[in-house]
């Protein structure tokens, strides 16, 4: 294939061996037949696809653009018209983390928190007491879902006993007691019971905190999400996946747990009857075999499981993170890559039925494009971010029922609020001056006209 046709994307294929790379147009066009058909791919058709079968830089346009089209009618075939979207809250409990992602400009050294430090850290923790205020007023502005995803700071335990448990004379529990710090995050019993307000649901509890919930303990990952789901939890996300392949996680997260272990405390979420959402952040020094490989494990996943609700690609937000600042990485995904990861999401992961289009990472413009290449969800009002912020991302905090009507709507499909597990929907109505929420366990049709900066309590209120 001559250059003239390829756009370069951001993608360091010289970093990692491939272990198959098309050299000949045919596996591209022998997989989008396949995609077509509705037979089920191979990693290989996923390679395939994900390169438009070039062997070099780049990707050809042309055929991002077949793929697009292909998953979009998949779209249309599994789910139709609708694009969904939750009325939600972030209330994310800390920033405190030592885990030392290089992706990730969410966290703050946790020395930075104790009372000895001098200064004031720019992180923030929020006791139970705070979560539970701050949960209280989004119910009652109609929320249904709380997402609540945090650092894994030192002074957590899942609860009192755990805290005998854990040593802080021990390196390998890296456990700090709560006396040290200025503020205390309490136990993750505590924060969960605290979030539980009404019948909100509580979203909350990644594979990477559920370890951190059980450190220095024989705990199953079972046991665990027994116990976390008895303290109000009610479905899990899927994030702390980043690319499920060793090799890429040995360079952008060492400190987290592996490839294995992800799945294995995901798996013990679903086993005790909780949901699961699936994510992968891409965009960095992965190239598309292992984008290819990550979706074979959820697929895989899921066909174990069935209780993934969603796949989320999560685009990496670079600017001011390690990796970008040690020269590791000097750009995300082009905009051809992210095209063609969420369309081959589609068309791999033929047992997921919601494919989410994250506004938060994509902006609108692209975010809607997406719903056109085979996503078909619009994530959730989310009142507040700190993760792709802090990241240097710069596409808001808080989207209204009345945006998500025009927006939704500015692309001919049909709005409709969701629950977290897309049980409950209802569409909305263009016409309806006061659109919703009201799905949430205070919900009155109110709408959720404006968010407050921020979701630290108001001094005024
Ligand atoms: C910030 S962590 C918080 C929860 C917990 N500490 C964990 O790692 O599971 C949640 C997720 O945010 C995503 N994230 C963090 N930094 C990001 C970035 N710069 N760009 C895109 N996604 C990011 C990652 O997928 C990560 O697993
Ligand atoms: N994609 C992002 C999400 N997605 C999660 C949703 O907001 C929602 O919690 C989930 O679909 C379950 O209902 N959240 C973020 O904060 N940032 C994202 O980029
Ligand atoms: N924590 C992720 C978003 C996310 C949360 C929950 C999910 O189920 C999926 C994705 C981020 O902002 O980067
Ligand atoms: S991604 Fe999670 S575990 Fe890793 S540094 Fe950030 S907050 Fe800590």
């Amino acid at each position: 294939m001559t250059d003239a046709f390829r756009t370069r994307t951001n993608v360091p294929r010289g970093e990692f061996a491939f272990e198959y790379q098309p050299t000949t147009d045919q596996p591209f066009e022998n997989a989008l037949a396949k995609a077509r058909d509705g037979e089920r791919l191979t990693v290989d058709d996923a390679v395939a696809l994900l390169t438009t079968g070039t062997d070099g830089d780049g990707v050809v346009p042309e055929r991002v653009e077949r793929v697009r089209r292909a998953a979009d009618q998949r779209r249309r075939a599994v789910v139709g018209d609708e694009v969904t979207f939750v009325a939600n809250l972030n209330n994310n409990v800390t920033t405190a983390c030592d885990t030392g992602c290089l992706f990730c400009n969410f966290r703050d050294s946790a020395h930075t928190f104790e009372s000895t430090h001098e200064g004031r850290t720019r992180g923030f923790t929020r006791p139970p007491t705070e979560s539970r205020d701050i949960v209280a007023r989004a119910v009652d502005r109609g929320i249904s879902e709380v997402t609540s995803v945090s650092g894994l700071h030192p002074a957590f335990a899942l609860n009192e006993e755990h805290r005998e448990i854990l040593d802080p004379e021990n390196p390998a529990h890296g456990y700090r007691p709560p006396e040290v710090f200025d503020v205390a995050p309490g136990s993750y019993v505590e924060q969960l019971h605290a979030m539980s307000v009404d019948d909100v649901h509580v979203h909350s509890m990644t594979p990477e905190e559920a370890q951190h919930a059980r450190r220095g303990t024989e705990w199953s990952y079972a046991e665990l999400y027994r116990t976390l789901s008895r303290a109000g939890l009610d479905s899990v996300p899927g994030t702390a996946a980043e690319v499920l392949v060793d090799e890429v996680r040995e360079v952008i997260c060492p400190g987290k747990i592996g490839t294995d272990e992800w799945l294995t405390a995901i798996e013990a979420a679903a086993d005790v009857g909780l949901p699961i959402t699936a994510t992968m952040m891409y965009g960095h020094v992965e190239n598309e075999r292992h984008r290819a490989m990550h979706l074979g494990r959820i697929r895989d996943l899921q066909d174990r499981t069935g209780a993934v609700t969603e796949f989320v690609p999560l685009s990496f937000v670079h600017e001011n993170t390690p990796l970008a600042r040690r020269g590791l990485v000097n750009g995300g995904a082009s905009d051809l890559e992210d095209d063609l990861v969420i369309a081959v999401s589609r068309l791999f992961l033929d047992n997921v039925e919601h494919v989410q289009s994250s506004w938060v990472k994509f902006g609108d413009e692209k975010g809607l494009r997406m719903l056109d290449g085979g996503a078909d969800d619009f994530m959730g009002t989310i009142l507040s971010e700190e993760i792709t912020t802090r990241a240097g991302g710069g596409h808001g905090e808080f989207r209204s029922f009345a945006e998500y009507v025009d927006l939704i709507t500015g692309i001919d499909r049909v709005p409709v609020e969701r629950s977290t597990d897309y049980e409950r929907r209802r569409r909305l109505d263009p016409a309806d001056p006061d659109p919703g929420p009201r799905l949430g366990p205070r919900a009155d049709g109110t709408p959720l006209l404006e968010a407050p900066r921020s979701n630290t309590v108001a001094a005024d209120d």
